[in-house]
């Protein structure tokens, strides 16, 4: 493990569904010896039910207010803290976002396309034309994600130990040093950085 996180310290995961915000973020904090929040599944637990069917039942207003009081209150606690991609969208959120070191794991639309695929969990994403609703967020969002953040890492074929490690390394957290846990999608992390090809991969 690097340099613990210094106790007060909250360190803030932005980013477009598929940026790797939820995975990075299990990375980071075991990294750092901190505790991990995850909003997405904070707000389940408080809903007692899955996000889709928060969406489906209570609609998005709903889960909007529900991720506004759950991601503030998240925001109060020190450790790693994953948002859901757009809770950035809150005027309220971004107030309290300033007072923190704000992380924006940044992914082309074409790549988080391909890693979120078809899966139901997302219910933004869900039905019709995944990459152009995901183009569509993204044009919305992007300003939002580079005004909010006060870093920003480029996760376009990295994997997401590779992206931890980035963010430390911007951060400031000496190099880890020995061997490190697999990776957290089962690729070896041993060797220097490289990247990880995602093909077909042009522009955002
Ligand atoms: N850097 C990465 N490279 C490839 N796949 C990734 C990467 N980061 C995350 N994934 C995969 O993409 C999907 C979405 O990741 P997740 O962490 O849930 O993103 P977010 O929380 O930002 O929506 C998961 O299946 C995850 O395993
Ligand atoms: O982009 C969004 O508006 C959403 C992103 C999701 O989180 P991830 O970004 O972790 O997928 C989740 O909060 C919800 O489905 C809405
Ligand atoms: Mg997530």
């Amino acid at each position: 493990m690097a340099e613990p996180l210094p106790p007060d310290q909250t360190i803030v995961l932005v980013g477009a569904p598929g940026a790797g915000k939820s995975t990075v973020g299990v990375v980071l904090a075991r990294r750092t010896g901190c505790e991990f929040t995850d909003v997405d599944a904070a707000i389940e637990q408080v809903a007692g039910k899955p996000i889709s069917a928060i969406f489906l039942e209570d609609g998005e207003p709903a889960f909007r207010e529900l991720e506004r009081r759950v991601t503030l209150g998240a925001l109060q606690r020190p450790g790693v803290v994953s948002l859901g991609g757009g809770a950035v969208m809150s005027p309220e959120i971004r107030d309290a976002l300033g007072r923190h070191t704000v992380v924006w794991l940044d992914v082309s639309a074409a790549q988080a396309t391909r890693r979120v695929g078809l899966g139901d969990s997302r219910p933004l994403l869900a039905g019709q034309g995944i990459h152009s609703t995901m183009v569509r967020l993204l044009n919305e969002r992007l300003p939002v994600y580079e005004q909010v953040s006060t870093h920003r890492v480029d996760t376009n074929g990295r994997r997401p130990n590779q992206v931890a490690r980035d963010v430390m390394e911007m951060l400031g957290f000496p190099a880890a040093t020995g061997s490190e846990q697999p990776d957290i999608l089962g690729e070896p992390v041993e060797g220097p950085p490289q990247t990880f090809p995602e093909p077909g991969e042009q522009s955002r």
